[in-house]
């Protein structure tokens, strides 16, 4: 049964059109196909068709009279019945839609084969299939080897031209002696040597790409490192327009949608390697996401000028679909520009929630903004600033985060980028790992962080996130994406980072057919996040007040708290205490042992402890000796504070010294600044970070300021318990008064 409302493809509309016209009018298909309206259909496939119609035109013309298909079915039209059969017979041997004309002809197909095979003197095409006499890529191959002869002749000729025939004029026309003649008879040799040389690296330079089968590969329509393997990958905007709307769109020029036949990821791989420049089919992880044959050329299309579709690699929108935030939530994309992930992440959320953007570098922050707007991806806010500046109780309401921080991009072509300097990969891990531990500290209500590089180099990748992961306290946890993926998927982590390496994606060229990507997944351990939550509630506002009063979380020199000394002292030795019994403690009760720690220090044990010392201060006090008072105050509250630190350092799995030299190394490679980088994803700069040394001693120390007061839950819990010994000193003074 057809359908009314099914419309013949276009392509096969246009192409019975020019067929028409060469065949009433004269003229050639090239010169029709260069038509302005013709720039978004695939010329190639309408040329390729209407040839193969012109080529088998007769045979069609014996096989329709044969049948009276024309005379039985008045309403068809001849000239795209011809382009139809001639797709049917000769082409395809497939139609794909449903529309009157093709299951018309369809319906004729037995009979057009039974006369094909009854009649196989008249009708010859079957033969004419074998293709030409010499095959493209032996005239290509002639080509070469023609070039490469012409270039040894006049290697080997001209040079000896020039040398006799500079000799030659000189002799004859100019009185110079024999040195000079000679010097400028082999000068003249060596130039022209030089220039054949030029020629011919100009040329190679500039020499076209062919495929196994001879077709030109369009460099053009690559990314600057793509290999000619990697399918082409055309993501749907969905802010505006369907993925049904899209796939009619791409059939109605030309494209055969396969669909994916079987269930596993491996199959798929096969079906996308087998794809000719007719078909595409759906990604098998993104539904949003259609593959093409490598080389398919989107950068004119209308679809891809209208921002309807995104031309995105199909592993860095894997980072989007495992960070899967629901549709409502919000999101905060710390290394937004050139914004493929932002748009993609408003296209998911279908508009609905918040997407935070943050870029810091100006250029980029425009091309950000400037895709932003043509997408269409309304609940976007860019942020143009550094995302280590956003603090802690800037966007507390982030739940999701994606993280894409500038990498050394060698997984965008190794061949490329197989070796980098020490030092500039350490910078730029240093960075990753500043920039991962930001995000896992300055926003209270992430559930969960897609942490993701172009970089095939583990110490960007499963480095960077065991590192960091083991600081976090137990808080953040690498989900295994093999269980994300449900089983679909082939690489992963290196093991030598341990389970949480094995735990991250890879994805790569030659396998996944995709550029070199990484991600890890670390979602919020639930417990901690409700603990934090709890911490948030009760100090959130008093963190704001006294970061004003305490600046950078040092110790505060007020005399008043003189009488608290003892009290302090146990607190520290208690701590002391548990610090011992955390460190031989395995990592799993870390968690709850940080936690009695910081319990130790919760308003009420400092009310009571302080209301003991009170007294025993009160008697030794009496001397009312209040520069010593306060001299001793100042001590013992710094040193409360170092102790603070140290439990917190601790606590971590993390070997303490370590650590301490790693921080001390990273501090001193971000004063030896670096060139910037070059993003992969765009033509301007990327910002990664590493710049100049008086610019970055600044932010250093203002990020390090920062950091201090807001990083860790402990300098936040530090400022709550200096908030509320404070408050009892101020209480225990006036009594004292009184
Ligand atoms: C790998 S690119 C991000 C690509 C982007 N996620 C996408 O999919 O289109 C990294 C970006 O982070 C930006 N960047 C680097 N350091 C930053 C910082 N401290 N704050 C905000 N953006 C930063 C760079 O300028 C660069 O544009």
């Amino acid at each position: 049964m057809f359908e009314h409302s099914v419309k013949v493809p276009r392509h096969y509309k246009v192409a019975a059109n020019i067929f028409k016209k060469v065949a009433t009018e004269g003229g050639s298909v090239k010169n029709l196909l260069y038509d302005d309206k013709l720039k978004h259909f695939r010329t190639n496939v309408l040329y390729a068709l209407i040839t193969e119609t012109i080529k088998h035109a007769t045979d069609i013309d014996k096989i329709f009279e044969n049948c009276g298909i024309l005379a039985k079915e008045q309403r068809l039209d001849p000239w795209l019945a011809k382009i139809l059969t001639a797709e049917l017979l000769f082409g395809k041997k497939a139609l794909p839609g449903k529309s009157k004309p093709e299951l018309t002809i369809l319906s004729y197909k037995e009979q057009f084969e039974n006369f094909r095979s009854e009649n196989p003197d008249e009708v010859k095409s079957k033969e004419t299939d074998k293709g030409p006499l010499i095959p493209k890529q032996t005239k290509l191959a002639a080509l070469a080897l023609a070039n490469l002869f012409l270039y040894s002749v006049a290697m080997f000729t001209l040079p000896f031209i020039a040398f006799f025939g500079v000799r030659h004029v000189l002799t004859d026309y100019y009185p110079v002696d024999q040195f000079t003649r000679n010097v400028w008879s082999v000068v003249s040799a060596v130039v022209v040597v030089n220039v054949i040389i030029a020629m011919y690296v100009y040329k190679a330079y500039h020499e076209k790409e062919y495929d196994e089968h001879g077709n030109e590969i369009d460099q053009h329509s690559y990314g600057p490192h793509e290999t000619s393997k990697k399918p082409r990958y055309v993501r749907i905007n969905t802010n505006l327009l369907t993925t049904s709307d899209a796939i009619r769109a791409f059939q109605d020029e030309g494209y055969k949608f396969i669909r994916c036949t079987s269930g596993s990821y491996d199959d798929y791989l096969k079906q996308i390697q087998g794809l000719t420049e007719y078909d595409f089919t759906q990604d098998y992880h993104v539904k949003t996401m259609f593959v093409f044959a490598p080389g398919t050329k989107f950068h004119d299309h209308d679809l891809y000028l209208n921002n309807q579709i995104i031309l995105q690699d199909k592993a860095t929108a894997l980072a989007v679909h495992l960070l899967a935030p629901p549709s409502g939530s919000t999101v905060l994309d710390m290394c937004a520009a050139p914004g493929m992930k932002t748009t993609q992440v408003a296209a998911y959320l279908r508009n609905q929630g918040k997407v935070y953007a943050v870029e810091r570098n100006d250029q980029r922050y425009q091309t950000l903004c400037q895709l932003v707007e043509s997408t269409s991806s309304k609940c976007v806010e860019t942020i143009h600033k550094d995302v280590l500046e956003i603090k802690r109780g800037d966007l507390d309401d982030v739940e999701y985060v994606l993280l894409d921080p500038s990498c050394s991009g060698s997984g965008m072509d190794f061949s490329v980028h197989n070796y980098i300097e020490d030092t500039r990969l350490a910078k730029l891990t240093s960075l990753q790992e500043k920039f991962l531990k930001h995000a896992m500290n300055a926003f209270p209500n992430a559930k969960r962080i897609v942490y993701s590089t172009c970089s095939i180099f583990p110490e960007e990748n499963e480095r960077v996130v065991t590192n960091v992961v083991k600081t976090s306290r137990a808080k953040w946890r690498v989900q295994d994406v093999k269980e994300l993926l449900k089983n679909q998927w082939n690489n992963y982590g290196s093991g030598m980072y341990g389970s949480m390496g094995t735990r991250c994606l890879y994805s790569r060229p030659d396998t996944d057919m995709t550029t070199g990507f990484f991600l890890a997944v670390l979602d919020r351990d639930q417990k901690a996040r409700d603990d934090e939550g709890k911490n948030l509630n009760i100090d959130d506002n008093k963190v704001k007040s006294m970061s004003k009063d305490i600046p950078n979380g040092k110790a505060v020199h007020e005399a008043e708290y003189a009488s608290t000394l003892d009290e302090v002292s146990d607190v520290i030795v208690k701590k002391k205490k548990k610090k011992e019994r955390i460190r031989s403690e395995n990592e799993s009760d870390i968690k709850n042992n940080v936690t009695e720690i910081e319990s130790d220090l919760t308003k009420g044990d400092v009310e009571t402890k302080m209301k003991k010392k009170h007294k025993k201060s009160k008697s030794k006090d009496d001397g009312n000796d209040q520069e010593f008072k306060q001299s001793v105050t100042e001590e013992v509250i710094a040193e409360y504070h170092q102790d603070i630190t140290e439990v917190d350092r601790s606590d971590r799995t993390d070997n303490i010294e370590t650590k301490k030299k790693k921080r001390k190394k990273s501090k001193t490679l971000e004063h030896d600044t670096g060139e910037d980088d070059n993003s992969k994803q765009n033509h301007e700069p990327e910002d990664d970070g590493l710049e100049e040394p008086s610019k970055k001693k600044k932010k250093k120390k203002k990020s390090e300021e920062e950091s201090t007061a807001n990083d860790s839950s402990v300098s936040n819990h530090l400022d709550f318990t200096e908030d509320n010994v404070k408050e009892k000193k101020k209480k225990k003074k006036k009594n004292h008064l009184d």
